[in-house]
């Protein structure tokens, strides 16, 4: 691409794409590139409904993403531009339109923003960049694109001249030095809004052909991405600089203009380190012969060039690695974009998508170690460094490593507060940095990934039991092999198997694999208790581990060696007993309690009993089985029978298949047969789905056969259950997903489906309710093992009587009321708006308040308030839309469809891209961060666009 065409594509684009879906109250104003580009006269709605259907539609970013310049080309102002285009130039046109049509994609990390901060000086209006998610070290924000044309010297000369014009501070526009090339380009796209800090929180660096950005610090969600354009870009010492680092530290904001201000086109000045990229990475070249960099700002005399020109720069597109994107567990969700993808010929943008795939998959199998583009002269001394040990590194020296580690970490975090720190502060931030380069060198692009290996894992300490002798240990995990207890009894980790493992290696049962905790979890099953004593000389594979017997009234804690962990299934009665009342006197009368299946719930809201074998105690067992032949069997009995009356993270086959076995028509067994069978039920646990299945079926049968006793009447059931608002689990969560990493946005959008409110048809066949809860938080699927599993027994439900960890998949009750999670935050904020009282005075002022940092709470629908009364400006964005970030929505409180997220003071007047759907329909909540101002910031939603309610 020649500097003429990317010029003008980006004012064309940035004016469509920025300018025009920025509609608040302080315009987005870019800078324009070629003053005579002629502006497009399109509607702007046209505008807002592209951008409206690439955040509601769902699929891969890229290809959403090439839907929408798709239907921009089809644009009648945006196809006379074009029309005397070649084909390349076409694409190169799409490639940048991507750019921008990316940063509205609800995955992205950023916003383009308007930013009061320097119009002061500059007398312009100027752009920032906005963090919308909180960045981790590390993260590399790759909707910071740019494209890239090589500068003629011509051009260059022109681009200077351009630049002498300017009185004031003038160097407005992206221009990249390439050392090897020896040429200048410019870079323009998204990337050119970032703006310089002293103590800069991201920074330009090179991976391959690719440059981008990387976030040196934890970045909160609304703080400003800034980079560091060189020691002295702002005058000598950056002294005309109008940071926030400056600002606070007393410093920059030189209003005087001396003879620096006034450019030598001799003088070699470059945003030296930020943007000055070389394609040889083995080129020593000095720094500081950097080339020029001079002001673009109303470059009116750019050279108009020949359509044809050169060829792309090299560095013309910023491929999303997908090995660059660090974890979507993390905080930071950043976008894994196939940029890629639409660097190449469209459908204009047809041949894309297989040359993108190419090659992104190349950039990052190729996985260039990156190297940071330095911007002060320490780091750049640090920088080559690195280099010569990065070359030691990769002949496999392990010193290197460690020299390199020591000698990277000071150029990790540039700032003024590494010059100026302590010896304490010193150590500390070498610590810090050294911290941050470890995470660096994990970033599995960016390293050689046989390094990685070469670290000995620590040596592991033998930990010993009372009696001196090593605790039997996981062979699978090494971690001390758990002793499980139910009510004080031991159940699991004293038994055979731990003679077993003495033989053989024993696995424990909170990792993966055959003996897993959320296996055993899921088999936890109640089982009609057998009145038979179990044969332990039995030598058939289901092997009794341990035999009921009845209860201890008292039960003394088994003794467990020190050291190990203890998994306590603890089931506790609800409702008032007498004295004693867990004792199992009863039990051998009682009648059998049919097999259930299923995990326990780990937190509230419980299950509630379905069923009961007695008026007053509860007889029940659970069996938790093995595949490999362990099984064990525990009872409990309650002195009140235990009610349920919710199901939580079934399937809705599950649920489907449940349903359906509940209305077909029973066998014509007799009762007394299904009860004798179900006594003599001797099955072992499911061992695999399709046992599972047919225990389920079975299951199901059940209720029928236990008659129920203290049953209520429906009246009191509907009336408890419509009172009853319970969050609705992941109700599609998948046993498999339980063993695969947690996926924030997955588990986002299951965790806030929003309440369910029970049907008082559940009382119809309580028993149906089932507890089979997927992880409550993605760390639960990660976590080693819970260390407490705590099953209580619910309050006064006598009627529904199932004990409490029934996890069978049996048929739950129809839901009355399943609300999407638009459809439930619609109904919350009518709520709101029914409830909440005018606006005061004090509410008014409350953004004034915010600012002075006193309100650390969440001010839930205050925000709203304010916002609608005016007092906050609010912004309708693309953003939030799906909100991925679990630890975001926890944090600020923020509603599935919407986010809100307090910004800095001069970031406040500016509306951006309003309008982007209507009407509001999230509720919304926001917490003030001290010197900031609350703004906010929608997912934009059409609430015709959900049906689902
Ligand atoms: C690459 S652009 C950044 C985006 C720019 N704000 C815009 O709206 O296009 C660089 C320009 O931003 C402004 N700028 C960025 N950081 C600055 C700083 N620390 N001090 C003064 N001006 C700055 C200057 O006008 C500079 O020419």
């Amino acid at each position: 691409m020649n500097v003429h065409d990317l010029s003008r594509d980006d004012d064309f684009l940035s004016h469509l794409l920025v300018e025009k879906l920025g509609t608040g109250t302080v315009p987005l104003v870019v800078h324009k590139m070629n003053g005579s580009t002629k502006l497009p006269k399109t509607d702007t709605n046209d505008l807002m409904r592209i951008v409206q259907r690439l955040v509601l539609t769902k699929g891969p970013v890229q290809q959403v993403v090439r839907q929408a310049v798709d239907e921009l080309l089809t644009f009648p102002a945006v196809r006379y531009y074009l029309r005397l285009y070649t084909q390349k130039q076409v694409n190169a046109f799409a490639t940048h339109a991507s750019r921008y049509f990316e940063l509205y994609h609800p995955s992205g990390v950023i916003e383009i923003a308007h930013t009061s901060r320097y119009a002061h000086r500059t007398g312009k209006s100027e752009l920032c960049v906005l963090a919308t998610r909180p960045l981790a070290p590390g993260a590399v924000v790759t909707e910071l694109k740019g494209s890239m044309a090589n500068l003629t010297e011509e051009e260059d000369k022109a681009l200077k001249r351009a630049g002498m014009d300017e009185s004031e501070i003038r160097r407005d526009f992206s221009v990249i030095h390439s050392k090897s090339m020896k040429k200048n380009h410019l870079f323009l796209g998204p990337a050119r809004f970032v703006n310089h800090d002293c103590d800069n929180n991201c920074e330009l660096f090179r991976e391959g052909r690719y440059i981008t950005f990387r976030v040196l610090r934890p970045i909160a969600v609304g703080e400003e991405i800034t980079a560091h354009y060189g020691d002295s870009y702002f005058g000598k010492r950056n002294k005309h600089c109008l940071c926030e680092t400056c600002e606070k530290n007393g410093r920059g904001g030189d209003e005087e203009s001396d003879e620096e201000e006034h450019l030598n086109l001799n003088e070699r000045r470059t945003r030296r380190g930020v943007y000055a990229v070389a394609k040889d990475e083995s080129s020593e070249e000095s720094e500081n012969e950097e080339d020029d960099v001079v002001p673009l700002a109303r470059a009116k005399d750019v050279v108009d060039l020949p359509g044809e020109a050169d060829a792309s720069s090299d560095l013309t597109s910023l491929p999303t690695s997908e090995s660059n994107s660090p974890p979507r567990s993390t905080p930071s969700v950043l976008t894994s974009l196939p940029e890629s993808g639409l660097s190449t010929p469209s459908s204009l943008l047809t041949s894309l998508s297989s040359l993108s795939a190419d090659r992104q998959a190349s950039a990052s199998r190729k996985s260039t170690p990156f190297h940071s583009i330095i911007s002060t002269r320490s780091q750049q001394k640090a920088a080559k460094l690195s280099k010569k040990l990065e070359r030691e590194r990769s002949r496999g020296g392990k010193r290197a490593e460690r020299k390199e580690r020591a000698v990277l970490t000071p150029s990790a975090t540039p700032g003024p507060s590494r010059r100026t720190g302590s010896k304490e502060k010193d150590a500390a931030a070498v610590k810090k940095e050294e911290v941050e380069a470890r995470v660096l060198r994990a970033r599995p692009s960016t390293s050689n990934p046989v390094e990685t290996v070469k670290e000995a894992p620590p040596k592991k300490e033998v930990i010993k039991g009372p009696d001196g002798k090593p605790l039997p240990t996981c062979a699978t995990c090494g971690n001390i092999l758990p002793v499980i207890v139910v009510d004080s009894e031991v159940v699991w980790g004293l038994g055979p198997e731990s003679k077993r493992a003495k033989k053989q290696k024993q696995e424990c049962p909170r990792k993966p694999g055959p003996y897993a905790l959320r296996h055993l979890e899921l088999r936890i099953s109640f089982t009609p208790r057998p009145l038979t004593p179990v044969d332990h000389s039995s030598k058939s594979s289901k092997k009794v581990l341990k035999r009921e017997e009845p209860a201890d009234p008292n039960p003394r804690p088994q003794k467990i060696p020190t050291g190990r962990e203890r998994i306590l299934i603890r089931v506790k009665p609800s409702a008032p007993q007498p004295s004693g009342s867990r004792s199992v006197k009863s039990l051998p009368e009682e009648p059998p309690v049919k097999r259930k299946r299923g995990r326990p719930r780990l937190s509230s809201p419980r299950p509630k009993p379905t069923r009961d074998s007695s008026p007053d105690t509860l007889d029940f067992s659970i069996k938790v089985e093995e595949e490999e032949g362990m099984s064990l069997s525990l009872r409990r009995s309650f002195a009140q029978p235990r009610a349920q009356n919710g199901r939580f993270g079934r399937k809705d086959k599950g649920h489907r298949r449940a349903t359906e076995s509940i209305s077909a028509p029973r066998s014509p067994r007799s009762r007394s047969e299904r009860k004798a069978d179900s006594t003599s039920d001797t099955r072992p646990a499911w061992t695999s789905p399709r046992r599972k299945r047919g225990a389920e079926e079975e299951s199901l049968d059940e209720p029928e056969v236990i008659p129920r006793k203290n049953a209520r009447t429906a009246a009191d059931e509907q009336a408890q259950c419509s009172q009853r608002v319970l969050p609705r689990r992941s109700a599609g969560l998948k046993i498999g997903s339980l063993l695969s990493n947690p996926n924030p946005l997955r588990f986002a959008l299951n965790a806030w489906k929003g309440p369910v409110l029970l049907s008082d048809d559940s009382s119809s066949d309580s028993s149906e309710e089932e507890s089979t809860i997927g992880p409550d938080t993605p760390e639960d699927i990660h976590s080693p093992a819970p260390e407490i599993i705590t099953v209580e027994d619910d309050d006064d439900d006598d009627k529904l009587s199932t004990p409490a960890l029934v996890l069978s998949p049996v048929a739950r009750g129809p839901l009355t009321y399943k609300p999407s999670p638009h459809a439930f935050s619609k109904r919350r904020w009518v709520a709101f708006n029914q409830a909440s009282p005018p606006l005061t005075d004090k509410g008014k002022h409350r953004a004034v308040e915010e600012e002075s940092g006193d309100e650390e709470e969440s001010q839930d629908g205050q925000g709203l308030a304010d916002i609608k009364s005016g007092s906050i400006s609010s912004r309708w964005t693309a953003r939030g839309l799906l909100a991925h970030d679990a630890s975001l929505l926890t944090k600020y409180n923020i509603s599935p469809l919407g986010d809100v997220y307090p910004m800095r003071r001069e970031h406040a007047p500016n509306n951006t891209l309003k309008h982007l759907s209507a009407p509001l329909t999230s509720q919304f909540t926001y917490k003030p961060i001290a010197g900031t101002t609350p703004c906010l910031i929608n997912a934009g939603w059409d609430s015709s666009s959900d049906n689902s309610d």
